[in-house]
């Protein structure tokens, strides 16, 4: 199986604070990947390393085929990255938005037919800061998928949205896996890593707990369901420990 992403040793230091600790993960071609852990487990951190918008203190990191560091624009091309809502212009529709950011790329899918997928059509004269949410959060999945990615990369992609929605979510999301794509993703929800993710990374304090496919992790911790391995092996109060 091929490596989309290696992360080889990665470290992350806020000043004193280490927010990634030595961490190792492989991504095969065409999996759904999850890296799980507690708020400030050094989640977004890991990703933002490996996207190069926050420097790393050490280790390696190589997506695509090419060391962090030497990314070129091609590579840029060919990744999706789910931004969050603060991050777009002031008083921009959502067809705008749309439009900005199919225009940023060589190849791109038809992003009408993504807005109709996620729900949004009748949203798109509206200024993407009146949209509601959970709409906010569909435009962000809706927006890193313009440029048909070979990666995309979800930072707790169903946060605010509602339970149909998120299921939605998860179908486009399967599609996407059946086109090829691989999807690193993080996520609070347990259910819905167990319902998308291959394989999955327990980070907790920046280091890793445990990692493998949902069922192995289930087992190992003997817990009825990934929500209760998880709280196991983070030892939270409530989880089998
Ligand atoms: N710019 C920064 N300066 C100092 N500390 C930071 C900075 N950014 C993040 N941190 C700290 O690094 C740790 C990891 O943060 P990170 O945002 O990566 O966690 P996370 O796993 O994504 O959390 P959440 O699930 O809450 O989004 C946290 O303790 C956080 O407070």
């Amino acid at each position: 199986m091929q490596n989309i992403l290696h992360i080889r040793n990665l470290t992350k230091k806020y000043k004193d604070k280490i927010a990634v600790h030595k961490l190792n993960l492989a991504v095969e071609k065409g999996e759904i990947f999850g890296l799980l852990g507690p708020n400030g487990a050094g989640k977004s951190t890991t990703i933002e390393c490996v996207l190069g918008t926050k420097a790393k203190n050490e280790g390696q990191v190589e997506l695509l085929g090419q060391k962090l560091g030497n990314y070129n624009k091609e590579l840029f091309q060919q990744i999706g990255v789910q931004f969050q809502a603060s991050h777009y212009p002031d008083r921009i529709k959502v067809k705008e938005m749309c439009e900005l950011m199919a225009s940023l790329y060589v190849h791109t899918v038809d992003w009408r037919v993504l807005i109709q997928e996620f729900s949004l059509e009748s949203k798109l004269n509206q200024l993407v800061s009146s949209l509601s949410g959970g709409e906010r959060q569909k435009l962000s999945v809706v927006l890193a998928l313009i440029n048909s990615p070979k990666i995309v990369f979800l930072d707790e992609l169903t946060t605010g949205l509602d339970p149909q929605a998120r299921r939605e979510v998860w179908y486009y999301l399967r599609l996407l896996q059946e086109k090829g794509v691989t999807i690193f993703l993080t996520s609070h929800y347990m259910d819905e890593v167990e319902a998308l993710c291959n394989r999955v990374l327990i980070i907790h304090n920046g280091a890793q707990v445990i990692s493998g496919t949902p069922d192995e992790i289930i087992q190992k911790s003997d817990a009825k369901n990934l929500e209760e391995a998880y709280l196991h092996y983070i030892g939270a109060v409530g989880g089998k420990r």
